[in-house]
């Protein structure tokens, strides 16, 4: 079991004057595999090496299954910590790096109820290393120097002697960004592999949208140091609840377009001459944007909206259509050729688009009718 609780978090970095975490509340579910994703910078790693007990808070508490375990040193709060830069001894072999947690004394509780240190038999690490070895494949490598192993190998073993004490929670800060496209495809499989297989609390962080997508069952979308919104994948992709989020997930990127509040709910896109209808009522406060998904705009041959090819980008799987009007620049995502043409008429699908205020960033939960074209 490992349930961990944030509540109330501050973190105000020596006499800086913004904080870099602001009233952070989170609950990250036993077995889960949460994923903190946001740019650089936004506090990703400052809140997981404050729930590793590296780094403390200025002021909240942090549960562990209901233990408060804020004052607690790192090696009482049974977490293991993979790094980017996976730090491995340089001058042990495979087999000592992963044997290395193994030799340390340990706490227990012992029949009498009494806490005890102990230590682990010589025949009791072989078996423990040997197991996880197989399981990540290592077990040809276990007399090698980290300096002889390939950059994947390398953050196998870092997997490995994380995993050797069995914590009770994973932290893994972009454990993947050193490696190549190939390996990081893999090794990313690897990872949920893990924690399918041993079923604990994994915290992944990472500032790849894409590697969240794929490997989160939840995911903080964290910007300046608060969340944004916490949701599943499907969720933040298909239902992001700002601007921040909307534009963050999603590659190529969400298109957003300045509209201009009418009477009777009606909107102007003056820059793409329509105007849409909400469903429901709109503020008369609120300056609107509306965002559409690159995937969600057609070509038509017919009626629709004129626009001008800008160019085209070829990504391997999809076509990315640059195209605009004015000074409006739109991306959408297209699988015919439009090479030889200039002039281009595209339609939105009206159900797909989505309401936000640029004023607070928020979503505004509505759905449109086109009214003029
Ligand atoms: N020890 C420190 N002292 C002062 N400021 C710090 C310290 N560590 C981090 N910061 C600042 O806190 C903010 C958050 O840093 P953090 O490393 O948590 O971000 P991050 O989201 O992990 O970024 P990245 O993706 O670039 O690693 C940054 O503005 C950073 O400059």
């Amino acid at each position: 079991m490992a349930e961990i609780k944030l509540e109330k978090i501050y973190k105000k970095y020596g006499n800086s004057k913004d904080n870099t975490i602001e009233n952070l509340n989170l609950k990250i579910n036993d077995k889960e595999f949460m994923v903190f994703v946001g740019p650089s910078g936004c506090g990703k790693t400052t809140l997981l090496r404050m729930i590793a007990g590296l780094e403390e808070v200025s002021s909240g508490n942090i549960y562990i299954d209901s233990q408060d375990v804020t004052e607690m040193e790192p090696k009482e709060r049974d977490i293991a910590m993979v790094f980017q830069n996976y730090a491995l001894y340089p001058h042990m072999s495979v087999f000592g790096n992963i044997s290395y947690p193994l030799k340390q004394k340990r706490k227990i509780v012992n029949e009498n109820g009494k806490e005890e240190y102990i230590k682990y038999s010589k025949s009791e690490i072989e078996d423990k290393v040997k197991k996880i070895a197989e399981s990540l494949n290592l077990t040809k490598l276990l007399k090698r120097k980290p300096k002889e192993l390939s950059g994947g190998e390398r953050q196998r073993v870092a997997l490995a002697r994380a995993m050797v004490r069995n914590p009770k929670v994973f932290l893994m800060d972009e454990p993947l960004s050193n490696l190549d496209a190939k390996l990081r495809t893999q090794t990313r499989g690897e990872i949920l592999n893990l924690h399918k297989t041993i079923n604990t609390t994994f915290i992944y962080v990472t500032h790849d949208q894409t590697e969240a997508l794929t490997m989160g069952d939840r995911i903080a979308v964290i910007n300046k140091g608060k969340i944004m919104q916490l949701d599943s994948p499907e969720e933040l992709y298909n239902n992001p609840q700002n601007i921040f989020v909307a534009e963050f997930i999603g590659n190529p990127q969400m298109n957003m377009i300045d509209g201009v509040l009418e009477k009777d709910n009606i909107i102007d896109i003056i820059d793409l001459g329509i105007k849409l209808k909400s469903s429901t009522p709109i503020n008369a406060e609120i300056k609107p944007v509306i965002g559409i998904r690159p995937e969600n705009i057609s070509i038509s041959e017919s009626k629709g909206i004129l626009v001008s090819k800008e160019y085209v980008e070829f990504t391997g799987n999809e076509k990315i259509l640059h195209v605009y009007k004015n000074d409006l620049k739109i991306r959408l995502t297209i699988d015919q050729n439009v090479e030889a043409r200039e002039n281009i008429i595209i339609n939105l699908n009206t159900e797909k688009i989505m309401l936000f205020d640029s004023i607070t960033g928020r979503r505004i939960n509505t759905s449109f009718e086109m009214v003029e074209i």
